[in-house]
């Protein structure tokens, strides 16, 4: 039965794929700058600034017009709705400062939670209907990639099968949609860092959160050599009385991989779930130093881990542009470096980089 009905042309598989492998080409990760306008409104209570489109626009400005070398670290920036249309203080399009830059644009594409009844407090995410008009759509916008977040917790009874399932099949499902609109789909399954299990019982839940992501992103047919992956890394609970070095961590999460992902997927961009900026990154170099196979790219599609200290440097203020920027290029900077392995904490962080970014139940 192969190939009787192809769901991609051989073009279109071309296409997918070199998106995707220039997105993690050498040491380059994502900026994740697509908070919506609540999350983005918790972002800026925390400096003290009021959540106003002119001061989403401003922080956003800042980071985007950061000096060209940025683009040696990021390779793909994830914007929301309303940033793919913005523009900076001279009248220029976000997506096409990017652009030039060379980095590859991208979107949000999931539409938050939504219940499912008879578990406990589990969700499953909204989105798919009329998702190939959006999609088709952000292409002609210049659009390149495309995100979509489902989360799974850990409790009692959780994550369910049935979460498990219904989140990897709309994962899949978006997946299919987002390639045949020439998209990239970044496939995110986050198991929150919420708890007190322990680093092994995340491990065992990833496992299984994994294998069922890729059984149904094989039955939808989606092209695996185009999507890049989004996973937690394998953490203890944020409660968790057990603390664990990053190379535990990073076995752990190398372990979970290899068991699970195909090695056709081109690269792993983990999120940063909270952790502080300093430990996403020693974490991601410890995974790259992880003495296990690893047949794809391991690198960052940070959200809160490459935008904390720049928030705190920036606190609305525009005198504050040079500070903001140096601390957003730093964190770029320290990333790309552990994506290969050679991150040298020096000791000399800042106290916003140490700082725990974790937020309870991040689901909407
Ligand atoms: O996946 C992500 C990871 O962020 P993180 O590194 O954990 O701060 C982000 O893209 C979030 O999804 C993003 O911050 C959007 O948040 P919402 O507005 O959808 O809550």
């Amino acid at each position: 039965m192969a190939y009787q009905f192809p769901a991609l042309t051989s073009e279109q598989k071309k296409e997918l794929s070199e998106i995707a492998q220039c997105i993690v080409a050498s040491g380059k990760g994502i900026l994740a700058a697509d908070e919506s306008v609540g999350t983005m409104g918790s972002r800026l209570q925390r400096i003290k600034v009021e959540n106003t489109e002119e001061n989403r626009r401003q922080f956003r400005e800042i980071l985007f017009t950061v000096d060209d070398s940025i683009s040696q670290s990021i390779g793909g920036v994830i914007l929301f709705h309303e940033t793919l249309y913005q523009k900076d203080s001279q009248g220029r399009l976000f997506r096409d400062i990017l652009k030039e830059k060379g980095i590859v644009v991208g979107i949000k594409l999931d539409q938050g939670g939504a219940p499912l009844a008879g578990t406990n407090k589990e969700t499953t995410i909204q989105g798919l209907d009329g998702l190939s008009q959006r999609c088709a759509q952000y292409k002609k916008d210049g659009a390149n990639f495309g995100k979509w977040r489902a989360v799974l917790k850990i409790d009692n009874q959780c994550p369910s099968h049935l979460a498990i399932q219904e989140n990897a099949n709309t994962l899949a499902r978006y997946a299919s949609i987002c390639q045949q609109n020439g998209l990239v789909p970044i496939v995110e399954p986050e198991v929150i860092a919420d708890g007190d299990h322990d680093m092994e019982h995340c491990q065992y839940v990833t496992e299984k959160v994994l294998a069922a992501v890729y059984k149904a992103l094989n039955d939808h047919h989606v092209y695996l050599e185009g999507t890049l992956l989004k996973p937690n890394m394998v953490t203890a609970g944020h409660a968790s009385t057990k603390k664990y070095t990053p190379e535990q961590v990073a076995m752990a999460t190398v372990t979970a991989l290899y068991r699970t992902v195909p090695a056709a997927v081109p690269g792993i961009c983990f999120l940063s779930g909270g952790m502080s900026e300093e430990d996403a990154t020693l974490n991601l170099n410890a995974i790259n130093l992880c003495p296990l196979p690893k047949p794809w790219k391991l690198s960052f599609s940070y959200g809160r881990a490459l935008q904390a200290s720049a928030l705190a440097a920036w606190s609305g203020k525009a005198a504050n542009k040079k500070a903001t920027q140096e601390a957003f290029m730093k964190r770029a900077l320290a990333n790309c470096q552990a994506a290969k392995g050679q991150y040298v904490h020096t000791g000399s962080s800042g106290a916003a980089s140490t700082q725990s970014l974790f937020t309870a139940c991040y689901t909407y």
